[in-house]
Protein backbone atom coordinates (compact mmCIF):
# COMPACT_ATOMS: atom_id res chain seq x y z
CA UNK A 1 0.00 0.00 0.00
CA UNK A 2 1.09 3.26 -0.86
CA UNK A 3 2.25 5.74 2.14
CA UNK A 4 1.33 9.48 1.44
CA UNK A 5 3.54 12.61 3.25
CA UNK A 6 0.91 15.62 2.52
CA UNK A 7 3.65 18.66 3.53
CA UNK A 8 3.11 22.04 4.35
CA UNK A 9 -0.75 21.66 4.80
CA UNK A 10 -3.48 22.96 6.93
CA UNK A 11 -5.71 21.12 8.68
CA UNK A 12 -8.74 23.04 9.10
CA UNK A 13 -7.31 26.45 8.78
CA UNK A 14 -4.51 25.79 11.74
CA UNK A 15 -0.96 26.24 10.93
CA UNK A 16 0.51 24.49 8.55
CA UNK A 17 2.11 20.70 9.04
CA UNK A 18 2.78 17.56 7.51
CA UNK A 19 0.59 14.13 7.40
CA UNK A 20 1.84 10.52 6.78
CA UNK A 21 -0.68 8.63 5.84
CA UNK A 22 0.11 4.89 5.88
CA UNK A 23 -2.15 1.78 6.36
CA UNK A 24 -4.98 3.41 6.03
CA UNK A 25 -4.42 6.31 8.96
CA UNK A 26 -3.15 9.61 9.64
CA UNK A 27 -0.23 7.84 10.61
CA UNK A 28 1.70 10.96 11.88
CA UNK A 29 1.53 14.74 12.09
CA UNK A 30 3.84 17.51 12.94
CA UNK A 31 5.98 19.95 11.50
CA UNK A 32 9.25 18.59 9.30
CA UNK A 33 8.20 15.11 8.91
CA UNK A 34 10.22 12.45 6.69
CA UNK A 35 9.28 8.74 4.94
CA UNK A 36 11.62 7.59 2.92
CA UNK A 37 9.12 5.38 0.92
CA UNK A 38 6.22 7.79 0.93
CA UNK A 39 4.89 9.95 -2.39
CA UNK A 40 5.32 13.50 -1.29
CA UNK A 41 2.30 15.69 -1.50
CA UNK A 42 2.42 19.58 -1.59
CA UNK A 43 0.12 20.85 0.57
CA UNK A 44 0.91 24.48 0.63
CA UNK A 45 -2.05 26.68 0.40
CA UNK A 46 -4.14 23.75 0.88
CA UNK A 47 -7.03 23.36 3.92
CA UNK A 48 -6.87 19.13 5.23
CA UNK A 49 -10.45 18.58 6.13
CA UNK A 50 -12.28 15.11 6.69
CA UNK A 51 -13.54 13.64 3.57
CA UNK A 52 -17.27 14.60 2.65
CA UNK A 53 -20.26 12.68 3.26
CA UNK A 54 -23.23 12.98 1.24
CA UNK A 55 -26.12 11.72 2.83
CA UNK A 56 -28.81 12.25 -0.16
CA UNK A 57 -26.91 10.82 -3.85
CA UNK A 58 -28.77 9.65 -6.96
CA UNK A 59 -26.65 7.28 -8.39
CA UNK A 60 -29.31 5.88 -10.87
CA UNK A 61 -28.16 2.19 -11.21
CA UNK A 62 -29.63 0.31 -11.69
CA UNK A 63 -31.99 1.39 -14.43
CA UNK A 64 -31.11 4.75 -15.62
CA UNK A 65 -27.18 3.81 -16.62
CA UNK A 66 -27.36 6.55 -19.21
CA UNK A 67 -27.92 9.19 -16.56
CA UNK A 68 -25.47 8.20 -14.06
CA UNK A 69 -23.91 4.52 -12.45
CA UNK A 70 -22.14 4.18 -9.21
CA UNK A 71 -19.21 3.66 -10.73
CA UNK A 72 -19.45 7.42 -12.99
CA UNK A 73 -21.55 8.87 -9.66
CA UNK A 74 -18.39 7.54 -7.55
CA UNK A 75 -16.04 8.82 -9.56
CA UNK A 76 -17.81 12.69 -9.37
CA UNK A 77 -18.07 11.91 -5.68
CA UNK A 78 -14.31 11.35 -5.24
CA UNK A 79 -13.41 14.39 -7.20
CA UNK A 80 -16.15 16.76 -4.89
CA UNK A 81 -14.03 15.81 -2.10
CA UNK A 82 -16.40 12.89 -0.63
CA UNK A 83 -15.48 9.43 0.87
CA UNK A 84 -18.99 8.64 1.51
CA UNK A 85 -22.14 8.68 -0.62
CA UNK A 86 -25.73 7.39 0.54
CA UNK A 87 -27.29 6.66 -2.35
CA UNK A 88 -30.97 7.11 -2.90
CA UNK A 89 -33.55 4.22 -3.39
CA UNK A 90 -35.26 5.61 -6.60
CA UNK A 91 -33.74 3.41 -8.74
CA UNK A 92 -35.33 0.77 -11.36
CA UNK A 93 -35.53 -2.27 -9.79
CA UNK A 94 -36.71 0.09 -6.43
CA UNK A 95 -34.07 -0.91 -3.56
CA UNK A 96 -36.50 -2.15 -1.27
CA UNK A 97 -34.97 -5.52 -1.10
CA UNK A 98 -32.15 -6.61 0.49
CA UNK A 99 -30.84 -7.79 -3.23
CA UNK A 100 -30.99 -4.54 -4.59
CA UNK A 101 -28.98 -2.84 -1.82
CA UNK A 102 -26.22 -5.20 -1.70
CA UNK A 103 -25.84 -5.02 -5.53
CA UNK A 104 -25.47 -1.04 -4.58
CA UNK A 105 -23.44 -1.93 -2.22
CA UNK A 106 -21.08 -4.15 -3.98
CA UNK A 107 -20.90 -1.95 -7.50
CA UNK A 108 -19.68 1.04 -4.95
CA UNK A 109 -16.91 -1.44 -3.49
CA UNK A 110 -16.14 -2.55 -7.14
CA UNK A 111 -15.84 1.02 -7.72
CA UNK A 112 -13.42 1.87 -5.34
CA UNK A 113 -13.65 5.37 -4.84
CA UNK A 114 -16.33 6.34 -2.71
CA UNK A 115 -18.38 4.26 0.23
CA UNK A 116 -21.61 3.60 -1.09
CA UNK A 117 -23.59 3.30 1.80
CA UNK A 118 -27.40 1.88 0.30
CA UNK A 119 -30.34 4.19 1.84
CA UNK A 120 -33.50 1.40 1.76
CA UNK A 121 -37.42 2.09 0.22
CA UNK A 122 -39.63 2.61 3.44
CA UNK A 123 -42.25 1.13 0.93
CA UNK A 124 -42.64 -1.73 -1.31
CA UNK A 125 -41.67 -0.02 -4.99
CA UNK A 126 -42.04 3.25 -3.40
CA UNK A 127 -45.91 3.01 -3.88
CA UNK A 128 -46.87 4.22 0.19
CA UNK A 129 -48.97 1.06 0.46
CA UNK A 130 -46.95 -1.06 2.91
CA UNK A 131 -43.47 -1.17 4.24
CA UNK A 132 -40.84 -2.40 2.62
CA UNK A 133 -38.58 -5.49 4.01
CA UNK A 134 -36.55 -3.15 6.42
CA UNK A 135 -35.31 -5.51 8.61
CA UNK A 136 -34.14 -7.60 5.82
CA UNK A 137 -31.78 -4.53 4.15
CA UNK A 138 -30.73 -3.92 7.54
CA UNK A 139 -29.17 -7.44 8.09
CA UNK A 140 -28.17 -7.30 4.54
CA UNK A 141 -24.31 -7.00 4.05
CA UNK A 142 -25.28 -3.42 2.79
CA UNK A 143 -26.30 -2.64 6.53
CA UNK A 144 -28.64 0.28 5.53
CA UNK A 145 -29.71 1.94 8.49
CA UNK A 146 -31.63 4.85 6.35
CA UNK A 147 -34.72 4.31 4.77
CA UNK A 148 -36.78 6.84 2.44
CA UNK A 149 -38.92 6.94 -0.27
CA UNK A 150 -37.53 10.35 -1.54
CA UNK A 151 -38.82 11.36 -4.81
CA UNK A 152 -41.86 10.50 -2.84
CA UNK A 153 -43.37 11.79 0.36
CA UNK A 154 -44.09 9.06 2.89
CA UNK A 155 -48.18 10.47 2.79
CA UNK A 156 -50.18 8.26 4.90
CA UNK A 157 -49.55 8.61 8.67
CA UNK A 158 -49.91 5.21 10.18
CA UNK A 159 -47.38 4.26 7.62
CA UNK A 160 -44.93 7.04 8.57
CA UNK A 161 -45.77 5.47 11.94
CA UNK A 162 -45.28 2.27 11.69
CA UNK A 163 -41.84 2.78 9.63
CA UNK A 164 -40.82 4.72 12.35
CA UNK A 165 -41.35 2.40 15.37
CA UNK A 166 -39.66 -0.08 13.16
CA UNK A 167 -36.19 1.02 12.42
CA UNK A 168 -35.60 1.76 15.93
CA UNK A 169 -35.03 -1.66 16.76
CA UNK A 170 -31.58 -1.34 14.70
CA UNK A 171 -30.81 2.37 15.46
CA UNK A 172 -32.31 3.29 12.08
CA UNK A 173 -33.48 6.33 10.78
CA UNK A 174 -36.83 7.78 7.93
CA UNK A 175 -35.33 10.33 5.58
CA UNK A 176 -38.39 12.01 4.80
CA UNK A 177 -39.35 13.58 0.96
CA UNK A 178 -41.38 16.12 2.72
CA UNK A 179 -44.17 16.65 0.06
CA UNK A 180 -47.99 16.86 1.15
CA UNK A 181 -49.10 15.26 -2.98
CA UNK A 182 -52.48 16.84 -2.54
CA UNK A 183 -50.66 20.18 -2.22
CA UNK A 184 -48.67 19.89 -5.12
CA UNK A 185 -51.06 17.90 -7.86
CA UNK A 186 -49.35 19.66 -11.19
CA UNK A 187 -46.79 21.88 -9.39
CA UNK A 188 -44.45 23.33 -11.68
CA UNK A 189 -42.11 25.45 -9.55
CA UNK A 190 -42.29 27.76 -6.14
CA UNK A 191 -46.03 29.24 -5.53
CA UNK A 192 -45.71 32.88 -5.18
CA UNK A 193 -45.74 36.27 -7.18
CA UNK A 194 -43.59 34.33 -9.64
CA UNK A 195 -45.59 31.26 -10.60
CA UNK A 196 -48.73 33.65 -10.89
CA UNK A 197 -46.55 35.73 -13.57
CA UNK A 198 -45.37 33.13 -15.69
CA UNK A 199 -48.87 30.98 -15.45
CA UNK A 200 -47.24 27.88 -13.94
CA UNK A 201 -49.12 25.57 -11.08
CA UNK A 202 -47.35 26.09 -8.02
CA UNK A 203 -45.29 23.87 -5.40
CA UNK A 204 -46.82 25.96 -2.15
CA UNK A 205 -44.18 25.71 0.80
CA UNK A 206 -46.93 24.66 2.93
CA UNK A 207 -46.94 21.55 1.00
CA UNK A 208 -43.50 20.76 2.73
CA UNK A 209 -44.10 22.56 6.21
CA UNK A 210 -47.39 20.55 6.91
CA UNK A 211 -45.78 17.27 6.61
CA UNK A 212 -42.42 18.39 8.50
CA UNK A 213 -44.72 19.56 11.51
CA UNK A 214 -46.95 16.18 11.20
CA UNK A 215 -43.74 13.94 10.88
CA UNK A 216 -41.64 15.59 14.05
CA UNK A 217 -45.12 15.32 16.26
CA UNK A 218 -44.81 11.40 15.04
CA UNK A 219 -41.33 11.14 15.80
CA UNK A 220 -41.98 12.49 19.26
CA UNK A 221 -44.78 10.37 19.96
CA UNK A 222 -42.92 7.07 19.23
CA UNK A 223 -39.78 8.34 20.08
CA UNK A 224 -37.75 7.74 16.74
CA UNK A 225 -35.07 9.12 14.99
CA UNK A 226 -36.14 11.24 11.65
CA UNK A 227 -34.56 13.15 9.09
CA UNK A 228 -35.74 15.63 6.67
CA UNK A 229 -34.54 15.75 3.50
CA UNK A 230 -33.68 19.07 1.13
CA UNK A 231 -35.45 21.61 3.93
CA UNK A 232 -36.28 24.38 1.09
CA UNK A 233 -38.47 27.23 2.66
CA UNK A 234 -38.17 29.86 6.23
CA UNK A 235 -41.47 27.74 7.70
CA UNK A 236 -39.71 24.61 7.79
CA UNK A 237 -36.78 26.13 9.61
CA UNK A 238 -39.42 27.65 12.22
CA UNK A 239 -41.03 24.42 12.41
CA UNK A 240 -37.47 22.49 13.26
CA UNK A 241 -36.20 25.09 15.30
CA UNK A 242 -39.38 24.30 17.34
CA UNK A 243 -39.09 20.64 17.39
CA UNK A 244 -35.25 20.73 18.56
CA UNK A 245 -36.28 23.11 21.31
CA UNK A 246 -38.49 20.25 22.49
CA UNK A 247 -35.94 17.52 22.26
CA UNK A 248 -37.27 15.87 18.79
CA UNK A 249 -34.66 13.13 17.57
CA UNK A 250 -34.93 15.59 14.27
CA UNK A 251 -32.23 16.20 11.80
CA UNK A 252 -32.41 17.93 8.43
CA UNK A 253 -30.69 18.65 5.34
CA UNK A 254 -30.33 21.86 2.86
CA UNK A 255 -28.69 21.63 -0.84
CA UNK A 256 -26.11 23.17 -2.19
CA UNK A 257 -28.91 24.69 -4.63
CA UNK A 258 -31.49 25.92 -1.96
CA UNK A 259 -28.45 27.81 -0.21
CA UNK A 260 -27.89 30.03 -3.44
CA UNK A 261 -30.78 29.90 -6.09
CA UNK A 262 -33.77 31.27 -6.13
CA UNK A 263 -37.14 30.68 -8.61
CA UNK A 264 -36.02 33.46 -10.66
CA UNK A 265 -34.13 31.39 -12.02
CA UNK A 266 -37.93 29.74 -13.54
CA UNK A 267 -38.09 32.95 -15.87
CA UNK A 268 -35.80 31.47 -17.85
CA UNK A 269 -37.58 28.23 -18.31
CA UNK A 270 -34.49 26.11 -19.08
CA UNK A 271 -35.68 23.17 -17.17
CA UNK A 272 -31.71 23.27 -15.06
CA UNK A 273 -33.55 24.96 -12.74
CA UNK A 274 -36.40 22.68 -12.42
CA UNK A 275 -36.55 20.79 -9.24
CA UNK A 276 -37.89 19.17 -6.06
CA UNK A 277 -38.72 20.72 -4.04
CA UNK A 278 -38.43 23.95 -5.99
CA UNK A 279 -36.52 27.24 -5.79
CA UNK A 280 -37.91 29.12 -2.96
CA UNK A 281 -38.02 32.80 -2.29
CA UNK A 282 -34.68 35.04 -1.73
CA UNK A 283 -36.32 35.37 2.14
CA UNK A 284 -36.17 31.53 2.34
CA UNK A 285 -32.69 31.13 1.10
CA UNK A 286 -31.19 33.60 3.77
CA UNK A 287 -33.30 31.56 6.42
CA UNK A 288 -31.77 28.69 5.16
CA UNK A 289 -28.36 30.49 5.55
CA UNK A 290 -28.99 31.48 9.12
CA UNK A 291 -30.26 27.82 9.89
CA UNK A 292 -27.57 25.85 8.28
CA UNK A 293 -24.70 28.30 10.45
CA UNK A 294 -26.83 28.09 13.60
CA UNK A 295 -27.31 23.85 13.25
CA UNK A 296 -31.10 24.14 13.37
CA UNK A 297 -30.50 22.31 9.29
CA UNK A 298 -27.85 20.24 10.41
CA UNK A 299 -25.90 19.48 7.44
CA UNK A 300 -25.47 20.45 3.57
CA UNK A 301 -26.70 17.01 0.79
CA UNK A 302 -26.55 17.48 -2.51
CA UNK A 303 -29.59 15.71 -3.83
CA UNK A 304 -27.22 15.35 -6.91
CA UNK A 305 -30.14 14.24 -9.24
CA UNK A 306 -28.82 13.30 -12.76
CA UNK A 307 -30.98 13.33 -15.70
CA UNK A 308 -30.32 12.44 -19.63
CA UNK A 309 -30.45 14.97 -22.37
CA UNK A 310 -33.70 13.60 -23.51
CA UNK A 311 -35.23 14.16 -19.86
CA UNK A 312 -34.03 17.71 -19.04
CA UNK A 313 -33.60 19.12 -22.58
CA UNK A 314 -37.35 19.59 -23.70
CA UNK A 315 -40.51 21.79 -22.28
CA UNK A 316 -40.30 22.65 -18.96
CA UNK A 317 -43.61 20.73 -18.08
CA UNK A 318 -42.30 17.70 -19.52
CA UNK A 319 -38.50 18.19 -17.86
CA UNK A 320 -37.63 15.97 -14.71
CA UNK A 321 -37.19 17.80 -11.49
CA UNK A 322 -33.39 17.18 -10.05
CA UNK A 323 -29.77 19.01 -10.56
CA UNK A 324 -26.26 17.71 -10.37
CA UNK A 325 -24.35 18.60 -7.17
CA UNK A 326 -21.45 16.19 -5.95
CA UNK A 327 -18.50 17.99 -7.97
CA UNK A 328 -19.77 22.03 -6.96
CA UNK A 329 -20.93 20.96 -3.56
CA UNK A 330 -18.06 22.08 -1.85
CA UNK A 331 -17.67 25.18 -3.93
CA UNK A 332 -21.05 26.61 -3.04
CA UNK A 333 -21.00 25.86 0.68
CA UNK A 334 -17.71 27.66 0.26
CA UNK A 335 -18.95 30.90 -1.26
CA UNK A 336 -22.31 30.74 1.24
CA UNK A 337 -20.79 29.66 4.63
CA UNK A 338 -16.94 31.51 3.63
CA UNK A 339 -13.96 29.73 4.92
CA UNK A 340 -15.07 29.02 8.04
CA UNK A 341 -13.05 25.29 7.86
CA UNK A 342 -14.43 23.95 11.03
CA UNK A 343 -18.42 25.16 10.36
CA UNK A 344 -17.81 23.03 6.83
CA UNK A 345 -16.34 20.19 8.43
CA UNK A 346 -19.37 20.10 10.87
CA UNK A 347 -21.79 20.17 8.33
CA UNK A 348 -20.40 18.29 5.28
CA UNK A 349 -18.68 15.35 7.07
CA UNK A 350 -18.97 15.15 10.68
CA UNK A 351 -22.43 15.39 11.33
CA UNK A 352 -23.74 13.17 8.13
CA UNK A 353 -21.53 10.63 9.08
CA UNK A 354 -22.62 9.90 12.59
CA UNK A 355 -26.59 10.81 11.29
CA UNK A 356 -25.73 8.27 8.84
CA UNK A 357 -23.74 5.49 11.38
CA UNK A 358 -20.79 5.43 9.07
CA UNK A 359 -18.18 5.21 11.86
CA UNK A 360 -14.73 5.24 9.76
CA UNK A 361 -15.92 8.63 8.44
CA UNK A 362 -16.37 12.18 9.39
CA UNK A 363 -12.64 11.95 11.54
CA UNK A 364 -10.79 15.17 11.34
CA UNK A 365 -7.28 14.34 10.17
CA UNK A 366 -4.94 13.23 13.34
CA UNK A 367 -3.16 10.65 14.45
CA UNK A 368 -4.71 6.99 13.98
CA UNK A 369 -7.82 8.42 12.45
CA UNK A 370 -8.88 6.59 9.26
CA UNK A 371 -7.30 8.41 6.39
CA UNK A 372 -10.61 9.69 5.13
CA UNK A 373 -9.74 13.43 3.55
CA UNK A 374 -9.82 15.71 1.45
CA UNK A 375 -7.70 19.10 0.26
CA UNK A 376 -8.80 22.06 -0.83
CA UNK A 377 -7.15 24.38 -2.28
CA UNK A 378 -9.63 27.85 -1.36
CA UNK A 379 -7.88 30.67 -3.10
CA UNK A 380 -8.48 28.46 -6.40
CA UNK A 381 -11.40 29.28 -8.48
CA UNK A 382 -12.74 27.46 -11.55
CA UNK A 383 -15.76 27.92 -14.06
CA UNK A 384 -17.81 24.82 -14.07
CA UNK A 385 -17.41 23.70 -17.60
CA UNK A 386 -20.86 21.27 -17.81
CA UNK A 387 -18.70 18.59 -20.55
CA UNK A 388 -15.92 18.52 -18.13
CA UNK A 389 -17.90 16.42 -15.21
CA UNK A 390 -17.48 13.52 -14.49
CA UNK A 391 -20.88 12.84 -13.98
CA UNK A 392 -22.14 11.00 -16.79
CA UNK A 393 -25.10 13.60 -16.66
CA UNK A 394 -24.50 17.62 -17.76
CA UNK A 395 -27.93 19.03 -16.05
CA UNK A 396 -25.78 21.65 -13.65
CA UNK A 397 -27.43 24.86 -12.46
CA UNK A 398 -23.78 26.53 -12.28
CA UNK A 399 -22.48 26.05 -16.26
CA UNK A 400 -19.98 28.57 -16.52
CA UNK A 401 -20.49 30.00 -13.67
CA UNK A 402 -17.18 30.86 -11.27
CA UNK A 403 -17.05 29.10 -8.18
CA UNK A 404 -14.14 29.45 -5.25
CA UNK A 405 -12.10 26.44 -3.76
CA UNK A 406 -10.84 23.63 -5.64
CA UNK A 407 -10.57 19.89 -4.63
CA UNK A 408 -7.21 18.62 -5.15
CA UNK A 409 -6.65 15.75 -3.62
CA UNK A 410 -8.88 12.90 -2.08
CA UNK A 411 -7.99 10.03 -0.01
CA UNK A 412 -10.43 6.67 0.29
CA UNK A 413 -8.83 4.91 3.55
CA UNK A 414 -5.24 6.27 2.50
CA UNK A 415 -5.10 5.13 -0.85
CA UNK A 416 -5.47 8.51 -3.22
CA UNK A 417 -8.83 8.64 -5.22
CA UNK A 418 -7.95 12.07 -6.57
CA UNK A 419 -4.33 13.52 -6.91
CA UNK A 420 -3.28 16.80 -8.92
CA UNK A 421 -7.47 17.53 -9.22
CA UNK A 422 -8.16 14.54 -11.26
CA UNK A 423 -9.65 10.84 -10.30
CA UNK A 424 -6.87 8.06 -10.05
CA UNK A 425 -9.16 5.47 -12.54
N1 LIG B 1 -34.74 16.36 -6.31
C1 LIG B 1 -35.30 16.11 -7.47
O1 LIG B 1 -35.83 17.03 -8.09
N2 LIG B 1 -35.32 14.88 -8.01
C2 LIG B 1 -34.88 13.66 -7.40
C3 LIG B 1 -35.87 13.12 -6.43
C4 LIG B 1 -35.95 13.88 -5.13
O2 LIG B 1 -34.92 14.19 -4.52
O3 LIG B 1 -37.04 14.16 -4.66
C5 LIG B 1 -34.58 12.64 -8.51
O4 LIG B 1 -34.48 11.45 -8.21
O5 LIG B 1 -34.38 13.06 -9.64
ZN1 LIG C 1 -36.73 14.37 -2.58
ZN1 LIG D 1 -33.37 13.21 -3.89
Amino acid sequence: MTAYLITNVSVLGAAPTDLLIRDGVVAETGVGLTASDAVVVDGTGLVALPGLVDLHTHLREPGREDAETVATGSRAAALGGFTAVCAMANTSPVADTAGVVEQVWRLGREAGLVDVQPIGAVTVGLAGQRLAELGAMADSAARVRIFSDDGHCVADPRLMRRALEYVKAFDGIVAQHAEEPRLTEGAQMHEGEISTRLGLTGWPAVAEEAIIARDVLLAEHVGSRLHICHVSTAGSVGVLRQAKARGVQVTAEVTPHHLLLTDEKAVTYDPVYKVNPPLRTAADVAALRTALAEGVVDIVATDHAPHSVEDKECEWAYARPGMLGLETALSITLDVLGPRWDLIAERMSRTPARIAGLTEHGHDPAPGAPANLTLVDPAARRVVEPTELASRSRNTPYARMTLPGRIVATFLRGEATVLDGKAVK
